[in-house]
């Protein structure tokens, strides 16, 4: 498809033309929208809404229809009010990532973060990277209104309370599924489906999550994932449902042990934490900090797991809390197991020994075994944007190519190796797909169906359908 205008109100009241191309990632599309609005994309709790004159909501992606200047959508530009905002709220969660970023030193980012977090609380605000402060900061910012009366207005803010999204049952029921539409949610609303996911399984009665620490944990784990092209919150949500759909589809849930469960709904939630947009090898080759206190060995999934635990360790947003010294040792190992399975250095000796079990006849009853088992159902959820349907996959391939291309530009400015598959100059979006889809997606999800039933239809005939797209756009 070609690029078109897409017409929208500003609140009613400002008239734009926004143009949209195929091209453009769904973060360049919301930089856009957010232009239009007069507000900095760089604000995170900035909650951005499209409706359709008839009040229907447009997701704001690569996909909005097109509408003419008759039938103009309403941009409207609100807060993000995922946590009750009193400062006292605020604090924990700034705690935590004092003590993420304590153990990271100063050279990693997340120490940006808490400085700006400390400086809003401090004044009785809460602003920027976690995000319940007013679109109004943001807006009055832009036009000099004084700093005391914008702290004054997110103060106010502030004291508002926050009551959770009604999902509906269609929705509830849509996030089991692959087919599951994760463009179509703010931040905010993700972190309350993340949390349904707990409830669903049973797992806050069970082990007597506190629902306050478990928004703290959420937004700390929000605010802890980098605005990256493809390595960014969105991801780790997308990683999480489809975790959630496999299991439902296949059933395998319901032999899984609920904290198996815990064990894999935290690990998809970590796995990616604080990714800094550059891989392994960029890490290793660049003798980054990451890859100095990890020795070369998967430094981003060994900080990824730290900075989780980190996240746990602190009581305000500990969620495992409440289990019993051994559950806790246990589901610590298991989690830091998935997290360190999820380096894609690993997947060959992953495969061939899941392999192995499941040619002998997958044995359910040995601990070794389930262990691998849910190691390889993170590292399907993973991989798995190919199995999403075309209009939800797609994006991703651009967010993906644009970190990729971002590195190798960098590697070559900074005189470091970089690799074809990051080349701008070598990589197209179809070859990107067809050698993933073919070498990667197609034989690991063919091995794990081996072991968990009806994966061909909801999971593999997507994949192969995605393998026959990108195949035709080759020529
Ligand atoms: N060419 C593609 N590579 C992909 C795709 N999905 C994932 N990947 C690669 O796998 C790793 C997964 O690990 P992560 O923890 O970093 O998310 C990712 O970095 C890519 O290298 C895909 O659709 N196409
Ligand atoms: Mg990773
Ligand atoms: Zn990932």
């Amino acid at each position: 498809m070609d690029s078109y205008s897409v017409y929208i109100s500003v609140e009613g009241k400002l008239n734009e033309t926004v143009r949209i191309a195929p091209s453009l990632s769904i973060q360049e599309i919301r930089s856009v929208f957010c232009a239009a609005a007069d507000v900095s994309y760089e604000t995170r709790d900035v909650v951005l809404k499209l409706y359709r004159p008839d009040g229907i909501l447009v997701p704001i992606g690569p996909h909005i229809p097109p509408n003419s200047p008759e039938t103009r959508y309403i941009l409207q530009v609100k807060q993000d009010k995922y946590l009750p905002g009193a400062s006292s709220e605020v604090k924990p969660v700034i705690d935590a990532l004092d003590a993420v970023s304590a153990l990271l030193g100063d050279a990693l980012k997340l120490k940006d973060k808490v400085d700006k977090l400390k400086r809003h609380a401090h004044a009785g605000g809460f602003d920027g990277a976690v995000g319940t402060a007013s679109v109004e900061s943001a807006a009055h910012a832009s036009k000099n209104i004084p700093a005391i009366r914008r702290v004054q207005q997110v103060g106010l803010r502030l004291e508002e309370t926050v009551p959770k999204p009604d999902f509906s049952d269609e929705v509830k029921e849509n996030l089991k599924h692959p087919t599951f539409d994760i463009w179509q949610w703010q931040e905010h609303e993700m972190a309350y489906l993340l949390e349904h996911m707990f409830v669903e399984f049973g797992l806050i009665e069970l082990y007597k999550i506190d629902e306050t620490k478990m928004r703290r944990f959420l937004q700390c784990v929000r605010c802890s994932y980098n605005n990256n092209p493809f390595h960014n919150f969105r991801h780790c949500f997308c990683v999480t449902q489809m975790m959630y759909g496999l299991l439902h589809v296949t059933g395998v849930h319901e032999k899984l042990t609920p904290l198996e469960k815990l064990v894999l709904l935290v690990a998809c939630i970590g796995h990616d934490l604080d990714h800094p947009g550059f891989n392994n090898a960029y890490q290793i080759n660049a003798s980054t900090e990451l890859s100095i206190i990890y020795n070369d060995i998967s430094p981003l999934e060994n900080h990824h797991a730290a900075v989780l635990f980190t996240i746990l360790k602190s009581d305000e947003t500990n969620i495992l809390s409440n289990l019993s010294n051994s559950e806790y040792k246990e589901a610590r190992k298991q989690i830091i197991n998935c997290i360190l399975a999820t380096d894609m250095a690993r997947h060959g000796e992953l495969m061939a020994k899941f392999k192995g079990y499941a040619e002998a006849g997958f044995n359910y009853e040995d601990p070794a075994q389930r262990t691998l088992l849910i190691q390889m159902i993170v590292k399907c959820a993973d991989i798995s944007n190919e199995v999403r349907p075309q209009h939800v996959s797609e994006p991703w391939v651009d967010s993906l190519l644009e970190e990729f291309f971002t590195q190798s530009d960098r590697e070559k400015a900074e005189g470091l190796p970089w690799a074809p598959f990051m080349d701008r100059q070598k990589v197209t979006k179809a070859s990107a797909q067809v050698g993933f889809i073919g070498f990667v997606m197609i034989p690991l999800f063919e091995l794990v169906s081996k072991v968990l039933p009806n994966m061909e239809e909801p999971v593999i005939q997507p994949i192969r359908r995605a393998l026959d797209y990108y195949k035709s756009m080759t020529g």
